[in-house]
């Protein structure tokens, strides 16, 4: 048994996280500033405090009164549309907060650390399936908050041998098979949690943003993979940074389009999605699909919940059985 620090973890992602290392039998402490996430989403096992990165001196005071075996750090902004707006704030936000964070697991002697980077450090790549060689040339202030942590620990590494693992999720999606947690984020912006309370009355019809795109039904393709099959990957690497840090590529290692995503709500509601055909979001890129080739070869790491119906099948279970998201039972 260990005991790890999660950033985030009253998240989306980080409570999908915490329940995997809670099942493994791992101890977890939760840190958290509520900004995007709920308290209701902190699984009750773990402990919870509430405070936000940029508080320096409370991280100190953490680490001195935990010793951590690793710390994932999932808190972040991440919103491509809004990092376009507030550049600056993005920066801060997810450099300056992920460096205190570093900062203060070196002086507490914690020296593993799991950074949740995105497929955005990519920007616009050149071909699809992604591997970890292709040029990272963000097109957002977002994937450049990233990126530039990723590089920054790098460095963190020679300087003070703190060992890191940049997982560049692509499109995390799905829900606890146990319906213990799930997708709650306001606004919603993600297309399977937009699909499916559309089609349950609870949202608009979907925009699809754009059916131009070059790709074989016109709509945009994404690689989607379940937030369990993410989770599993945080603790899957770290054995591998006994050997120095890493950076691996983490998707299913297929593209499915916005039409084939609708198509699986359907197949999985019996329902049909009310949408409306518009155009391009901007700056999305038409295609993302990950290799996580060098992931499964170091580290054994395979998605178990692989198939788009069954990641569906998981939120729209979540979703149905929520109608009010974490809402519901933080009113409760
Ligand atoms: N959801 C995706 O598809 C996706 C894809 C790629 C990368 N990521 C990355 O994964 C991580 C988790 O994403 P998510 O979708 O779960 O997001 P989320 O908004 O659901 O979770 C982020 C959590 O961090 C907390 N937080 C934010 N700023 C904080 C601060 N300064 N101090 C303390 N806590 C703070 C929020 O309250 C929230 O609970 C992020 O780093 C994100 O960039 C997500
Ligand atoms: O209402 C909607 C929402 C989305 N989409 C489309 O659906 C696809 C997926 O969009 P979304 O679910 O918003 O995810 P992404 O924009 O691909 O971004 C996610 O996945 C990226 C990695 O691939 C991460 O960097 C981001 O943090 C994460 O939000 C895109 O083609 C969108 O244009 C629609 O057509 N209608």
């Amino acid at each position: 048994m260990a005991r790890y620090l999660v950033s985030g973890g009253a998240g989306y992602v980080g409570s999908h996280l915490v329940l995997t290392l809670l099942d493994a039998g791992h101890e977890v402490v939760v840190v958290d500033d509520l900004s995007t996430g709920h308290r209701n989403a902190v699984p009750p096992g773990a402990t919870f405090i509430q405070a936000n990165l940029s508080e320096r001196r409370r991280l100190d005071d953490i680490f001195a009164a935990w010793k951590f075996d690793a710390v994932f750090h999932l808190a972040a902004l991440s919103l491509v549309g809004e990092s376009m707006q507030q550049p600056l704030r993005y920066c801060r936000e997810n450099l300056a907060n992920s460096v205190n964070l570093a900062e203060a697991a070196v002086k507490g002697g914690c020296l593993k650390y799991v950074l949740s980077s995105t497929a955005a450090v990519f920007g616009v790549p050149k071909s699809v399936p992604i591997t970890e060689e292709a040029e990272t040339s963000p097109v957002n202030p977002y994937g450049l908050s990233k990126l530039m942590m990723e590089q920054a620990l790098a460095w963190a590494e020679s300087a003070h041998g703190l060992r890191s693992a940049s997982l560049r999720y692509f499109n995390a999606a799905g829900a606890d098979p146990l319906g213990r947690a799930g997708e709650d984020h306001d606004p919603e912006t993600h297309l399977i949690p937009r699909a499916i309370m559309a089609t349950l009355g609870h949202a608009p019809p979907l925009h699809v943003f754009g059916t131009d795109y070059d790709t074989p039904d016109g709509t945009a393709v994404r690689d989607y993979v379940h937030v369990m099959d993410l989770a599993a990957a945080h603790i899957a690497v770290l054995p591998r940074l006994e050997q120095g840090s890493v950076r691996y590529n983490l998707g299913n290692g297929a593209g499915h389009s916005v039409r084939e995503v609708m198509a699986a709500v359907e197949r999985v509601s019996g329902r049909k999605v009310p949408h409306e055909n518009g155009p391009r979001r901007a700056g999305d890129p038409p295609a993302l699909v990950a290799s996580s080739a060098l992931i499964r070869a170091e580290t054994g790491w395979r998605p178990q919940h692989a198939s788009l119906d069954e990641i569906v099948r998981t939120a729209w279970n979540w979703h149905a059985a929520h109608p009010q998201g974490y809402g519901a039972r933080e009113a409760a």
